[in-house]
């Protein structure tokens, strides 16, 4: 038996999955937790995937290893491949006022989507990158390359061989600002003008392009983890993926990359060499964990209350910016609840504006997506959120769409295992996934029309 390893070093856990690399069958498998906060030191991902492989039984036995990351985090490293600083995460909202800056440096929102297919936000690493050069010069001085969480894990897995032997994938490569997805090239000149001066970028691998070694095992590109996701899935056309993780994202696989000004839908790459328009909010399964704290309950609990309200709560709304947001781009908002009344002020009423609040920011992104030409027949839902029955069950009333859930897993580190099946036996295996649950449900449109009436009603964070 061949077996293959699939990482994913996601934003709240380092998980590793050990497959059969013929028939995808899970042989083994580990996780271990990353810290909380919104910059991270990349060595604490390191000792996660270690705790976490020696879980899963080790490394040793695999032909391939691929691993699936965060997106957009930038990884400053020195001349000699020291850690600069902290790395600053997708979910950072510092470079705000940096995003706004380049958007009017290039001209404008369409330039930048003619560019490199995305409109800078707080999340986007080209912003970080600004935002380092306007704060932290000492730290520019020093760094002589820039990757991301997914190509450094990579790198340090190969023994960190230097700074001409980092590398990355099309689908991460698409989500820093200075790499265009339509042209498989990078944007030097994008990188320069946000930090003001030069530095090494990781070679973008093709789908089956091989990263070095680790042992005996050969290292694949790897992919963002929404890419890895989809690839994990099986996503086919038709389909929209909603992840509900740490973030929250809707994204589909396409032929022709995304061209949105608006800055909604961000123009990815997939794993496949073809695109991944996507959508993606900072508030997701985190709003599902904060609304039981503040019922004191845990998140299974939750979901019960959540399916003793009415849909639409009695016009209970509950706008859920935690993290402020990015779609729409709110990076200083805070949450906010709407339809207090005697009648609403019960635990199932909050716990069922938590879930219906979070699934209508999402469906938002699902407009958003067809606006730009997907078609969407049905949704495949995954991520931690997707673990909660009221999640399940409320979906396909705010969606207007049939919902199809595959057994709980880790779609992400899968994808990656299965690129990594592809690389150790020169062609992508055909892995069924079994026991999918389809959830239907008549659309409610109040609950989003209510949604629709409170979103703007927030007030900024101190
Ligand atoms: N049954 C559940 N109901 C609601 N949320 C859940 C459930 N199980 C896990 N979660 C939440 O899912 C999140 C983890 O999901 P995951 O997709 O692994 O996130 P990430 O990839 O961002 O680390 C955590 O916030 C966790 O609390
Ligand atoms: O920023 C994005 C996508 O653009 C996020 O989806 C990150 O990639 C983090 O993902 P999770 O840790 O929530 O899976």
């Amino acid at each position: 038996m061949t077996l293959v390893a699939g990482v994913d070093s996601s934003t709240q856990s380092c998980k590793v999955v050990i497959r059969d690399a013929e028939t995808g069958t899970l042989v083994r498998e580990g996780r271990s937790a990353h810290p909380d906060g919104t910059e991270v030191h990349p060595d604490a991902w390191w000792q996660a995937l270690e705790q976490a492989s020696t879980m899963a039984g080790g490394l040793d036995d695999v032909a391939a290893i691929s691993v699936g990351g965060q997106q957009h985090g930038m990884v400053t490293l020195d001349e000699q491949g020291e850690v600069v600083r902290p790395a600053l995460l997708w979910n950072d909202t510092r470079s705000a006022q940096a995003a706004v800056d380049l958007i009017d440096e290039l001209g404008g929102a369409q330039q930048w989507t003619d560019a490199v297919g995305l409109v800078p936000v707080a999340s986007f690493t080209v912003t970080k990158l600004r935002w380092l050069a306007d704060h932290e010069p000492g730290n520019v001085a020093r760094a002589a390359a820039v990757c991301l969480p997914h190509d450094w894990l990579t790198w340090k897995l190969a023994g960190a061989p230097g700074l001409d032997a980092l590398y990355t994938d099309r689908s991460d490569a698409s989500g820093t600002g200075y790499w265009s997805a339509a042209t498989n090239e990078y944007r030097l000149d994008l990188l320069r003008q946000a930090v003001r001066k030069d530095l090494t970028v990781p070679t973008v691998l093709g789908p089956t392009g091989t990263a070095g070694n680790h042992g005996n095992a050969l290292l694949g590109p790897g992919a963002g983890d929404n890419a890895a996701a989809g690839f994990g899935a099986g996503a086919q056309p038709g389909d929209v993926i909603v992840s509900i993780g740490t973030s929250g994202t809707v994204f589909s696989v396409a032929d022709t990359p995304a061209n949105d000004p608006s800055g909604i839908v961000a123009g990815f790459a997939d794993v496949t060499g073809r695109f991944l328009p996507l959508v993606c909010t900072l508030n997701a399964a985190r709003v599902l964990t904060t609304a039981a704290t503040m019922l004191g309950v845990d998140v299974a609990k939750l979901s019960d209350l959540a399916l003793d309200a009415p849909a639409g709560a009695d016009g209970l709304v509950l706008v859920p910016y935690l993290e402020g947001e990015r779609t729409p781009n709110k990076p200083h908002a805070s949450g906010a609840v709407h339809g207090l009344t005697l009648r609403t002020g019960t635990p199932a009423h909050l716990a069922r504006a938590a879930v219906e609040g979070m699934l209508c920011a999402l469906a938002d992104g699902l407009d958003a997506l067809r606006a730009q030409g997907a078609t969407v027949n049905r949704v495949i839902l995954v991520g931690g959120g997707a673990r909660s029955e009221a999640v399940r069950r409320i979906a396909p009333a705010v969606f207007g769409l049939p919902v199809v859930v595959p057994p709980p897993g880790e779609y992400v580190a899968d994808g990656a295992a299965r690129q990594a099946a592809w690389i150790a036996t020169g062609a992508a295996p055909e892995w069924t996934i079994k026991n999918t649950q389809e959830y239907g449900a008549t659309p409610v449109p109040a609950i989003r029309e209510q949604y629709a009436a409170a979103r703007e009603l927030t007030v900024d964070r101190h």
